[in-house]
């Protein structure tokens, strides 16, 4: 089975929009957890443009389902996740100003600090997993690091699915199983959707877990908007 770890960077988007605490981040990851999530997924920023570090801080004594927190290991960021102690981290190499993650570790050029900082936070109880493209050569080397998980960057997946390309799937299922090889644990993410989501498990052997979040909180507007609007007219008739 493959868990769902809902990220929730977006709820936090459409509340900091109003600068007020509508919707509550907090609440919202209460009741996705009461839907059936099997987690909670946050990628803070150093520009807090979403969801924030002191969400983070939050979140922790109130979740009851398995807690992620993504991001890039600058120190501010380390510090958040040995005292905020999730069940996983997920390193995410963010460029400075990208609008969202945009590229996997380079796991061989960075080794030695991915394996500096993964012993940190594993010293420290905290299952750990790199975020990667699905290249042979950057798995081998996710694995050299230590870290217990890769989480493959399925965007090019996503991509190349809506345009009728399903081989695109093919390099995932593939360092998938040499990830499996190598003892690593296999999460994903990153503009799965429910149009892509069943194709990418049924083809991708080995995942444990997916994290999304753009593509599910829309996805929850459109099948939600016509309950909502039924709602307001009733109250107003
Ligand atoms: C690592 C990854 O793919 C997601 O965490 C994604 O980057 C979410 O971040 P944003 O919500 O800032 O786009
Ligand atoms: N790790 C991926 C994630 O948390 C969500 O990515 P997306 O669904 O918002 O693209």
């Amino acid at each position: 089975m493959t868990k769902l770890s809902v990220n929730i960077n977006k709820i936090a988007t459409l509340r900091n929009a109003r600068g007020g605490d509508v919707p509550n981040v907090l609440e919202a990851a209460k009741n996705i957890e009461s839907f059936g999530a099997e987690g909670i997924t946050v990628h803070p920023r150093p520009d807090e443009r979403h969801i924030r570090y002191a969400d983070a801080r939050e979140l922790k004594p109130v979740l009851n389902t398995e807690f992620n927190i993504e991001g890039k290991p600058i120190q501010q960021f380390i510090d958040l996740v040995l005292e905020v102690k999730p069940a996983q981290v997920t390193l995410v190499p963010d460029a400075e100003n990208a609008i969202t993650s945009d590229s996997g570790w380079d796991t061989v050029k960075h080794r030695d600090y991915l394996k500096e900082v993964i012993a940190e936070f594993k010293a420290n109880g905290i299952r750990t997993s790199i975020f990667v493209d699905p290249v042979k050569k950057m798995i081998e080397g996710a694995a050299e690091t230590g870290s217990d998980r890769i989480e493959l960057y399925t965007e090019s997946f996503a991509v190349d699915f809506e345009k009728g390309n399903s081989n695109a799937v093919k390099p995932y299922a593939e360092c998938a199983k040499i990830a499996h090889e190598l003892g690593l644990g296999i999460n994903a993410g990153h503009d799965l959707s429910l149009k892509n989501i069943n194709y990418f498990k049924e083809n991708v052997p080995y995942l444990d877990e997916v994290s999304i979040g753009h593509a599910l909180i829309s996805e929850a507007l459109y099948l939600g908007l016509e309950k909502t609007i039924q709602q307001y007219l009733k109250l107003l008739k």
